[in-house]
């Protein structure tokens, strides 16, 4: 992706406390997350494990687009195998891995590869025996039709997400989008969204779902190559193909599960492909309609975090409200020498990120 760096990426500082921030030349960074020193002496309520990017294929090492950033293509497994054996030998077994999309590269549909593939990174997972919650990004859609996903190793869905007893709204269009959420304990639940629900590589010809992120692209993005962002730099340099955003249905279904866990005072983290906050990544990077999604997270207290991939370079935000907006570093941009994996401890009052290699330590406060 590109690399311009929007001044507010991978700062801790909220919007009221900029100027602070400013005032101590970034002292107040360290105070409040990166390097604030976790507490090993309380037990976690659980853990869980976060990836994102990994983008294998059997190819030689590559670059982006620009060509400013190396891909490393066979090594992305050798990270994942690292990844899977540090969170097997984890004191505290992690409850689930959640896989933050681009699990394996285009270029495998160029060499017929994306089953083997596919194959290859999903056994990988397996060795852990850990639960692993898989979300869908636009390599997904590059390698496999959204029917093949949905009845693959990527469909991770679970059927009522413990909430089975209420009435979370169901929708009734005709055209599924890849959502659902689930509860690890008591007072927890993780949604997982679909941000190619409205795409131009998640839906095809004649869904109405494609006629309509048609109109949203052409309504902004003259370009012959529609991958080709319509300005240089800004916001609206999120109108390109490779990205996507969220329809109405989904939003309506999100409603209706966040109301449901206000209620029920649980903490809601949510994970998608796409960051829905522009000072959590580069904005080319960011969900259509993030706008939508972002002022539904502001209107539920329930939400604490919001996690997402894409970006390979990471980013990080906390909004005045005190939510966490977290785009994890990419395994594919990864030197060999590296890593690009968290796993994140569960307390009662907070999350402890613990980051390897390029994903930093943070300490995720409860809004
Ligand atoms: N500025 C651009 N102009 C035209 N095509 C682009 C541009 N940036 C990316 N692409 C194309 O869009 C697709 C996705 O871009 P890429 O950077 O590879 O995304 P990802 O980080 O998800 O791998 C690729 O096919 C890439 O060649």
């Amino acid at each position: 992706m590109l690399k311009f760096k929007h001044s507010f990426r991978n700062s801790c500082v909220s919007e009221g406390r900029l100027i602070g921030w400013w005032a101590k030349g970034g002292k107040l960074q360290s105070r409040l997350t990166r390097t604030r020193k976790m507490d090993d002496s309380v037990q976690p309520l659980f853990t869980f494990g976060v990836i994102a990017d990994i983008q294998y294929a059997d190819i030689e090492d590559g670059f982006n687009f620009k060509h400013t950033r190396k891909r490393y293509y066979r090594n992305s497994l050798k990270l994942l195998r690292r990844a899977n054996e540090k969170w097997r030998k984890e004191a505290v077994q992690p409850s689930f891995i959640l896989q933050l999309g681009d699990i394996i590269d285009g270029f495998n549909k160029k060499y017929d590869a994306s089953e083997k593939a596919l194959e290859t990174v999903v056994n990988e997972l397996d060795k852990g025996e850990i639960e692993v919650h898989h979300v869908w990004g636009n390599h997904e859609f590059y390698n496999f039709s959204r029917d093949d996903l949905m009845s693959s190793a990527l469909n991770s869905k679970t059927t009522d997400g413990g909430m089975a007893e209420d009435v979370v709204p169901t929708r009734e269009s005709t055209e599924e989008s890849y959502t659902y959420h689930f509860s690890p304990a008591p007072h927890f639940r993780f949604v997982v969204l679909d941000a190619y629900d409205l795409s131009l590589i998640g839906r095809k010809e004649p869904s109405e779902r494609y006629y309509q992120s048609l109109e949203i692209m052409q309504a902004h993005n003259n370009n012959d190559d529609l991958n080709h962002p319509p300005v240089p730099k800004g916001l609206e340099q999120r109108f390109v193909k490779f990205n996507g955003g969220f329809s109405q249905d989904q939003l309506d279904w999100l409603e209706g599960v966040l109301t449901l866990a206000d209620e029920k005072l649980e903490k809601v983290v949510i994970v998608s492909h796409l960051p829905v906050h522009p000072n959590s990544t580069d904005p080319i990077c960011l969900a259509w309609n993030y706008e939508k999604v972002l002022s539904m997270i502001r209107a539920h207290k329930s939400v604490v975090c919001f996690m997402a991939g894409h970006d390979h370079d990471g980013g990080y935000y906390r909004d005045a409200s005190g939510v966490h907006y977290l785009t994890l570093e990419g395994v594919i941009e990864t030197p060999p020498d590296s890593e690009a994996f968290g796993t994140v401890y569960v307390y009662e009052d907070r999350m402890a990120l613990k980051g390897n290699g390029r994903v930093a330590d943070r300490i995720l406060m409860y809004p």
